[in-house]
């Protein structure tokens, strides 16, 4: 589908020699230094990555700075890098003409010590820890304003272990706090799927759903120790002002269970027989096809009973009943991983089957801005700027209101009394409304959220709220 395809990465303009500053030479690259922030969970490649970047004979002039280079167990896979000796928080110039700096945590002053040099890098990659979310950096990265150092965030790469990422995403942690394998594949405007050298394609296939459960319209790479097109990696320009937004189409079913609340706090089904099988079609297709195979007019409704021992009476506030809902689903989708094979012999891992009902984890949902017109909704119509500002800054600001975790928006949308179409762009809480040079030609505005708790009812019906008042 043409609509899941990501952006074309462009090559670096490559001026002059990439090498050295030594000369006095003054930079020729205009405009800002792309940045591209490399995550990924404890082991999954990252180190091996960076360490491609700064041997391999690219003939680019790119910096790269490792987070808490010193403490990690990293220090002993660097010992054959000659450069690599003194360490750190120093600018240390590498055989290839790359740059590499470690420091611990204050990635900022690093960069401006980067940009204070004569002749700036051509590209700048940021290692953070596994266990790192990449939100706050990407957030301060993309503004540039406080780090004033003549940066901008390209785009944020996550390199994912093929064989423990299934596992890893579903790995519940103490109330409350988040998943950091979901949160890293939730940012990823890239996965580079490592350790395909391990991995049967029946894993492949698995991880590759898990990752599109949460972020189903990323562009996933399968590798064999993170070796890369550099020109995937590079000038990706995810975050440029006004730049072109890839979003996934709508799905007009969605994946649900049926079922209904019962008094005695148990889920009854709709229908009388419940249905034993995986209804996705990758377990009745006898083999299992591409994570991305579309599901929007299947409709994977299963029937199940899920007993949910919710305290208290339906007078519960529903933010009570939300928490003490996600707390039980997340059981149950978990238990239903655990049992995959007694679903027709195959994985069942449909996407939108657990991008629906792992709400306390990490999902996405995508929806359709309509735009309210003499009381009726009207998906096909401008949308006033102030009401979707508005909409934004409660969104991403008003933790009263909005108790969701919001990591990630993107959105393609077509603003009252301008004829261009305009990108909304959000990292963490900080979020813009581009046009870009497309006139707009469908009308349509659509927006993808991801996030934790999300509820794509109680945000639609809200937007509708924004709009009346
Ligand atoms: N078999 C195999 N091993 C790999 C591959 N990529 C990396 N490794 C190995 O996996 C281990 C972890 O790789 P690193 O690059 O250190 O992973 P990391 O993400 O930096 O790890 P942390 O520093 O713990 O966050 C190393 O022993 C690598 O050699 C791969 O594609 N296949």
């Amino acid at each position: 589908m043409e609509d899941e395809l990501p952006p074309e990465p462009v090559p670096l303009k490559q001026e002059g020699s990439p090498r050295g500053d030594e000369g006095g030479q003054e930079d020729e690259q205009d405009g800002p230094v792309p940045v591209t922030l490399i995550t990924g969970f404890l082991g999954s490649g990252k180190t091996t990555l960076v360490r491609h970047l700064l041997t391999a004979d690219h003939g680019l002039r790119i910096a790269v700075i490792l987070n808490e280079f010193g403490e990690s167990v990293e220090g002993a896979y660097w010992q054959d890098l000659e450069a690599m000796r003194a360490m750190s928080g120093e600018w240390v110039e590498l055989d290839n003409g790359c740059l590499c700096c470690s420091v611990k945590n204050d990635f900022v002053q690093a960069l401006e010590s980067l940009m204070r040099k004569k002749q700036k890098p051509q590209a700048i990659f940021i290692e953070t820890t596994g266990l790192a979310n990449p939100g706050p950096v990407a957030a301060a990265l993309w503004t540039d304003e406080e780090i004033e150092a003549g940066v901008q965030l390209d785009s944020i790469i996550t390199v994912v272990d093929g064989i423990n990422i299934n596992r890893q995403l579903r790995e519940s942690r103490a109330e409350g706090a988040v998943n950091e394998a979901q949160v890293q594949v939730a940012y990823a405007d890239l996965v580079l799927l490592n350790k395909m050298d391990l991995c049967s394609e029946e894993a492949v296939v698995r991880a590759e759903a898990g990752i599109r459960a949460i972020n189903s319209s990323v562009h996933i790479v399968r590798t064999k120790y993170c070796k890369v097109d550099w020109a995937l990696l590079l000038n990706r320009q995810g975050y440029k002002h006004g730049a072109h937004v890839e979003l996934p189409p709508i799905a007009e079913s969605t994946c649900q269970t049926r079922g209904v609340l019962q008094a005695n706090n148990r889920m009854r089904p709709v229908k009388e027989n419940r249905v034993r099988s995986c209804a996705c079609p990758h377990t009745k297709a006898g083999s299992p096809t591409s994570a991305a195979c579309q599901h929007q007019n299947e409709n994977h409704a299963r029937i199940m009973f899920v007993p949910l021992n919710l305290q208290g009476s339906y007078a519960l506030k529903w933010s009570v009943f939300h928490v003490q809902l996600r707390a039980r689903l997340q059981v149950v989708a978990e238990s239903l991983l655990s049992t995959a094979g007694s679903f027709g012999g195959l994985p069942c891992v449909c996407p939108h089957f657990l991008a629906e009902h792992l709400m306390s984890t990490v999902t996405r949902i995508c929806m359709r801005l309509a735009c309210a017109c003499l009381h009726r909704l009207k998906a096909l119509s401008a949308l006033q700027g102030s009401v979707l500002k508005t909409f934004l800054d409660k969104l991403l600001w008003d933790r009263e209101t909005h108790p969701e975790d919001i990591y990630r928006v993107k959105g393609s949308v077509c603003v009252k009394g301008d004829p261009r179409r305009h990108m909304i762009q959000a990292v963490y809480e900080l979020y813009n409304i581009t046009p870009t040079q497309q006139p707009d030609e469908d009308k349509l505005s659509k927006i993808v959220i991801i996030g934790r708790n999300l509820n794509k009812q109680a945000l639609t019906e809200w937007f509708a709220q924004t709009q009346a008042g």
